[in-house]
């Protein structure tokens, strides 16, 4: 586990994964500022939950998303296709705060709520055609502290686990898609919502 500082001097780790890069800010926004965002995204954003097809049969997504961004390319996964509302400028305000640590820029957001632990997204890739060859990929995480889950596609025995905090950035770049899939656990005993915004680019 390596820990750094930015030249924002924000405190960043860089966990040691093979075949992956990732970082992760565990206060990238103060806690005043994080839950600021979280009362207004969730009272501003519309909200929907999507059917899902599974081996031939269909389920409701077992949470809320909302797709933001700056021009029409439409997204898919899962069977789904969702074309992007424009952004806020509440989304316009954390997107700008993320590319000037990140050094990118990014053209689309896709919110999940997790209103519980029972809300979850299970083991995927994000590796859609339209993220390109190897997507940098910037997750904010405001609300209540769930854990996330990384799972090497080839070598089993190779996860990784972190708990996303209120405020924090975690970023998957590079080879990571390739070779890792993520997930975010049911958590039985959590009562209260979570928000998570992944920032992406769609080419
Ligand atoms: O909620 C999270 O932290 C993960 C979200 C995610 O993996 C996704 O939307 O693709
Ligand atoms: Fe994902």
């Amino acid at each position: 586990m390596n820990l750094f500082f930015s030249e924002e001097n924000l405190e960043f780790i860089q966990p040691d994964l093979p075949d992956a890069d990732v970082l992760y800010y565990p206060s990238f926004f103060s806690e005043k500022e994080a839950t600021t965002y979280f009362k207004m995204l969730q009272k501003e954003t519309v909200w929907r939950q999507d059917d899902i097809k599974l081996f031939g049969k269909t389920y409701p997504q077992p949470r809320l998303t909302a797709l933001y961004g700056s021009d029409t390319k439409s997204y898919s996964y899962s069977g789904i296709t969702m074309f992007p509302t424009p952004f806020t400028p509440t989304l316009l305000e954390i997107k700008t705060r993320i590319e000037t640590v990140v050094e990118k820029k990014f053209n689309t957001v896709l919110l999940n709520l997790y209103r519980d632990g029972n809300d979850s997204n299970g083991w995927h890739s994000d590796d859609e055609q339209e993220l390109g060859k190897n997507p940098c990929i910037a997750s904010v995480s405001l609300g209540v502290e769930r854990p996330f889950h990384l799972k090497h596609k080839q070598e089993k025995n190779l996860t990784y686990k972190i708990p996303l905090s209120h405020g924090s950035l975690f970023i998957m770049r590079g080879t990571t898609q390739h070779f890792w899939k993520h997930q975010l656990p049911k958590s039985k005993r959590i009562i209260t919502p979570r928000i998570n915004l992944t920032f992406r680019t769609l080419i």
